[in-house]
């Protein structure tokens, strides 16, 4: 992921780099030149001065470039993580985003990708106290190659004890990110439970503190513990800096022919001068796990997305008859090890019918709507376009043939078509024919509002499947949350008004009162399709005499109430 990220931020990657390893090489050099002045005679202190402007304003000047490109470069690398994700979230399967949740997508667009993100950005700053460190180790070696051994072998302990912590505490931080995910769930179960939430208080209260109080325990209980882990071997680190330093200066001070001012001043600068890199980087481990934590859950994401290679072929935008051929879908419950198929479909739909699917809940006919339009990938069968099959990599086109209202549908403020604003008298006419217009409006290429009541959204959804203008509508259950008016001017004026204008229609319902107006009528049942041939068995009689559960007025008449199902004659009201 890291590879991936340098090449997509090359640029800046590269400036960051380069003025971080120069401020670091600048740095030590003047750190040498400072024990040359130091130690130098008069005659070459004038020289020396001069480089030492040189470097110190160099070096200020690299810095500040250093940290304006490094800033950049995160912003950069952060926007490439979550477009990186947020595309191939976007080109995945339905079936996969259904398995994993929106909970793990959204954690891995936030928290994740900026967790990688400041990680990548601090990278420039650890090169620079590498070169430093680096630097540093190379001057004392030139001033003294044992001490420089010495050196060598207090990194190498320190940084086994390191490596040995963080076996351990990685281990903390990967679960620790795993928790993150399920917190996110949390989350949206704040927000999307307020209702529930508010009305019961024991349910609240049991929220708070068990699910959600405990998620967020657990989640710093092991952020603590993998930080207390990093913090011990970061102490380690730090004892072995002060054991060298403290050894160096004992070997100096008891080794008379390397005794010169010049070499344990230069020493002693070094030392004074490499404690901050060196805590730099015994710093940087933690959030280099971290971040490692964090790009293994983006990368276990990714590798769940299954994306399909697409086609150069135009989408489908018209057709004449659509076969599917022994089509299958199946669903596995893990949990309960339980699976739900959807049973080999055998159809024909032709061009301008309108088709009523029928049947009890979780029979499974928006699991068959959803492999209708391609959003689910059959496990078998075929789909045949005016005699061309449809191949998996052009699934995509032939969805487009398709505009559709299914229960959890989502209507996106903006009306997302390339010719919006062409489309607004058309949108807002059909915003009026809905009894909407004293609601909402579309100003440009967005709707004003979607503070509306559940019937109404869904009449706005309407609009906007309108205006998509597909050859194929499938709408699930679109009228039952509609009152009774608006009921009848969806299955008597707007689907025949579809039909009309050479649309194919395919509409999942319960309302047997409209069944008559189908081409055709088809049944699901605990996942097998049937066609009902003999229709007038299964539409309702028409009601002999008129409406009416009723109560008795004051005048003794009994009133009529339209309750939008069925209508009853009570005679005997009281
Ligand atoms: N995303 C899913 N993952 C796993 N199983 C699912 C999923 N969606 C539906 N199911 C299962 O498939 C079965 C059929 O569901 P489906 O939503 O197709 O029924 P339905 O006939 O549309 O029901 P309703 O009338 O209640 O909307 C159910 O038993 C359900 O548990």
């Amino acid at each position: 992921m890291l590879g991936d990220l340098i090449k997509k931020t090359r640029g800046r990657f590269i400036a960051t780099a380069l003025s971080s390893v120069l401020f670091g090489l600048m740095s030590v050099s003047l750190v040498a030149l400072i024990n040359e002045i130091i130690n130098g005679n008069a005659q070459q202190r004038s020289t020396q001065f001069i480089y030492f402007a040189v470097l110190a304003s160099g070096g200020v000047i690299l810095q500040l470039i250093s940290k304006l490109v490094s800033e950049q470069l995160s912003e950069q690398s952060q926007s490439v993580i979550r477009q990186q994700v947020a595309e191939q979230v976007i080109g995945a399967k339905l079936s996969n985003l259904e398995q994993l949740g929106a909970a793990k997508i959204k954690s891995c667009l936030t928290e994740h990708s900026l967790n990688v993100a400041s990680f990548f950005q601090s990278l420039p700053n650890i090169l620079t106290n590498a070169v430093i460190v680096i630097g540093a180790l190379v001057y004392m070696a030139w001033l003294d190659w044992r001490v420089f051994i010495f050196a060598l072998l207090t990194l190498f302990l320190g940084s086994l004890g390191y490596s040995l912590a963080n076996v351990k505490a990685f281990k903390k931080v990967t679960e620790a990110a795993s928790l993150q995910d399920q917190l996110f769930s949390h989350f949206d179960a704040i927000t999307a439970g307020a209702k529930e939430l508010k009305l019961n208080k024991a349910k609240r209260t049991l929220f708070k503190n068990q699910i959600l109080g405990q998620a967020i325990t657990l989640l710093r209980e092991r952020r603590l513990q993998g930080a207390t882990i990093y913090h011990i071997a970061s102490s380690w680190g730090g004892f072995m800096i002060f054991s060298f330093i403290g050894g160096a200066l004992f070997y100096l001070s008891q080794t008379t022919d390397i005794n010169s001012a010049k070499t344990m001043s230069g020493f002693a600068l070094l030392f004074l001068y490499m404690l901050t890199p060196l805590e730099v980087m015994l710093d940087a481990i933690p959030r280099a796990a971290s971040a490692k934590a964090s790009a293994n859950s983006i990368l276990k994401l990714t590798t769940k997305l299954d994306q399909v290679t697409e086609t150069e072929n135009l989408p489908l935008t018209h057709f004449s008859n659509l076969t599917i051929q022994s089509l299958s879908h199946r669903y596995y419950h893990e949990q309960s090890d339980e699976v739900f198929s959807l049973s080999p479909v055998d159809l024909t739909i032709n061009q301008g019918e309108l088709i009523y699917l029928v049947g009890g809940n979780g029979s499974g006919k928006t699991t068959f709507a959803k492999v209708l339009c391609g959003l689910y990938e059959a496990d078998q069968g075929n789909i045949i376009v005016d005699g061309k099959h449809v191949s998996i990599n052009e699934l995509d086109n032939y969805r487009q043939l398709f505009s559709t209202i299914f229960s959890d549908y989502h209507l996106f403020d903006q009306l997302l078509e390339n010719n919006a604003h062409a489309l607004e008298a058309q949108g807002n006419q059909l915003i009026r024919k809905l009894n909407l217009h004293h609601k909402v409006q579309i100003k440009d290429g967005a709707f004003t509002t979607q503070k509306l009541s559940q019937g109404q959204r869904k009449r706005l959804a309407l609009v906007a499947a309108y205006l998509e203008d597909r050859p194929f509508y499938l709408f699930d259950e679109w009228a039952a949350d509609q009152d009774p008016v608006f009921k009848d001017v969806f299955y008597t004026e707007l689907l025949p008004e579809l039909i009309a204008n050479g649309k194919t229609v395919f509409v999942i319902t319960h309302d047997d009162k409209y069944f008559h107006l189908a081409d055709r009528l088809l049944r699901m049942e605990n996942g097998c399709l049937t066609q009902i041939n003999n229709m007038e068995e299964h539409i309702p009689k028409p009601p002999q005499d008129t409406v009416s559960v009723g109560v008795k007025s004051d005048s003794g008449k009994a009133l009529i109430a339209n309750n939008g199902c069925s209508f009853v004659k009570i005679n005997n009201a009281v």
